[in-house]
């Protein structure tokens, strides 16, 4: 099995090209294949279909030639990967599967079709619009942040902090702990601090995410989309760009004068090779065991509430 691996803002996976909707890509190939130690590491996998040749993207074969099909590195399905789709739109682009239009590139993925615009050293992807639904609240440890939920195609929620809450002390090795009766198909949580003002953004923020089916990762682009909304909706702001720093690096989130929003960062294919699927999958990480996110406790929910378990029609 031939695999590219690429990252954006370190947000990283695992490429397969699978063109004709082949291969059977099982929960168990996918987090054996981004196991950090017995696999090929990784934050997710990215399979490259034919939209024509996939169940869940046919009905989009006309506007968009290829699907984003997206796994968390602990085997399950989301609708949507901001990130995925830069290093997607990248690989597509180098492989000379699609040529870099400026007037964009469109990739359809479970949330809909995205249109990428790649350029040299940033590729800029052309999100569906935000929706800021609820507040709720997430916990880490003893301290509990209030939060707003948004739904970037997938469910985040962004917990600001304040009252000199450091976003380095916070232990996200573990999953916070959320409403599972307002994320009963889990959640990807966003933890944010102020920072100083930088030119050509109308704010700047800091955040770490701990994702749904991934921990914590270097960087997320739904997340920093679901941030950016959050920024400017508190500025008062109903267009402007906001700059989120992850860990990672730096994303631009832009809602521009057209009401489109915007996510922008580097995207980049660091290495290429084959893999034996038979051999990777042959030495599963013992459940609980594995450093990094156990598969299936990606997302807490506060006691007495539903199960964080869910499931995402492929
Ligand atoms: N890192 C991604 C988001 C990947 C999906 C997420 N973990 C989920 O389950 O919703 C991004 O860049 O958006």
């Amino acid at each position: 099995m031939f695999f590219t691996k690429g990252h954006g803002t370190a947000n990283d996976f695992v490429i397969l090209p699978d063109f004709d909707g082949e291969l059977e890509l099982t929960p168990a190939l996918v987090a054996a294949l981004c196991d950090r130690r017995r696999g090929i590491g990784g934050d997710g996998v990215l399979r490259v279909v034919r939209a024509a040749k996939h169940p869940a993207a046919a009905g989009h074969a006309t506007e968009a030639e290829w699907f984003m099909d997206y796994w968390n590195s602990d085997g399950s399905i989301a609708e949507m990967c901001g990130n995925g789709v830069r290093v997607f739109a990248r690989y597509l682009v180098e492989r000379g599967l699609a040529t870099a239009d400026p007037a964009g590139l469109p990739v359809a993925t479970r949330a809909g079709v995205m249109v990428a615009v790649v350029g040299t050293d940033t590729i800029s992807v052309r999100m569906s619009t935000p929706r800021v639904y609820a507040a709720s609240t997430a916990t880490v440890g003893a301290l509990t942040v209030p939060g707003i939920a948004v739904d970037c195609g997938n469910p985040h929620l962004v917990c600001g902090l304040h009252d000199g809450v450091e976003l380095g002390g916070l232990d996200l090795t573990v999953a916070p702990m959320v409403d599972g009766s307002l994320f009963a198909a889990g959640v990807n949580v966003e933890f944010v601090e102020a920072a100083e003002a930088v030119a050509g953004a109308d704010r700047h923020v800091r955040m770490r995410v701990h994702e749904r089916g991934s921990g914590e990762t270097m960087s997320c682009g739904t997340g920093a989309l679901a941030v950016g909304a959050v920024a400017l909706r508190e500025a008062g702001l109903e267009r402007g760009s906001v700059a989120v720093d992850v860990l990672g690096g730096r994303l631009v989130i832009t809602c521009d004068e057209r009401g489109a929003w915007w996510l922008a960062g580097p995207a980049v294919l660091v290495a290429s090779g084959e893999v034996d699927p038979a051999v990777c999958a042959a030495s599963p990480a013992a459940p609980g065991t594995a450093l990094g996110t156990a598969p299936g406790a990606a997302v807490g929910t506060a006691p007495g509430t539903a199960g964080a378990g869910r499931a995402v029609a492929g």
